[in-house]
């Protein structure tokens, strides 16, 4: 077998997108500014805060200027580390709750434990938060997937769409860059990581192609010795 391990997408490949920009970004934008005004002190919150001021060129911008900015970044889905980091610690607080469950489509979770159990190396690549990712498959609708996966990654290893963050990425999970198989349903995301030698797989649940990648529309359709 080539393949040794597998690095997956989330938002639309092992998950709904419906579920991201219809549950989880409207409940970021309901109760990150209240989260963000009762914890600005706290140190992690802080941290990002001060990220978020760094980021959007205003050093001055005060709790309530920078809740503005967050609000306006989550409208225009920005994929900035500090935004995806507050949204993972107010998702914590709703997975703790119960008013959310992580979706994770069915043929996704047995493709996952039958490549677990078939001795693949399971990784998740998602611009959302290393604990957001957690999250999801932590407290999905089919129960604890995280003992499945052997590591996470987010952009604090680089944007998705470019070849450098794989390579950051497959130097950290230790495996030859052609022993991995990556799973998007962006073609960004897939030429930048076949432009950093791993093999990728392209998920167009909808139908459709994903040009320049072997494109199927459900994990069902993955067989990792064949690639
Ligand atoms: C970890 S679930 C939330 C996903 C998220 O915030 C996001 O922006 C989706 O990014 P992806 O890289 O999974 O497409
Ligand atoms: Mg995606």
């Amino acid at each position: 077998m080539s393949i040794k391990a597998i690095l997956t997408d989330i938002e639309g490949t092992t998950s709904a997108v419906s579920f991201v920009f219809d549950v989880l970004f409207p409940y970021a934008a309901k109760h990150l500014p209240d989260f963000v005004r009762q914890n600005a002190t706290r140190a992690d919150v802080a941290e990002q805060l001060d990220a978020v001021r760094r980021d959007s060129n205003e050093p001055q911008a005060d709790v309530e200027r920078v809740v503005e900015i967050l609000l306006s970044w989550i409208a225009e889905d920005r994929k900035a580390t500090p935004l995806k980091a507050l949204q993972g610690m107010v998702w914590e607080q709703g997975y703790q709750a119960g008013q959310l469950k992580g979706h994770v489509y069915p043929d996704a979770v047995d493709a996952l434990k039958r490549w677990h159990q078939a001795g693949y190396q399971l990784f998740v690549y998602s611009s959302g938060s290393i604990q957001a990712q957690k999250l999801i498959f932590g407290c999905s609708e089919a129960g604890d997937l995280t003992p499945l996966f052997s590591g996470y990654f987010d952009t604090t290893s680089g944007p998705k769409r470019e070849a450098q963050s794989y390579r950051n990425i497959q130097q950290a999970m230790r495996v030859e860059a052609e022993d991995i198989l990556f799973l998007s349903d962006i073609v960004e995301e897939l030429d930048a990581a076949q432009s950093a030698g791993l093999k990728t797989c392209g998920l167009a649940r909808e139908g459709g192609e994903l040009e320049g990648h072997v494109t199927v529309d459900s994990f069902t359709g993955i067989e990792p010795e064949a690639f």
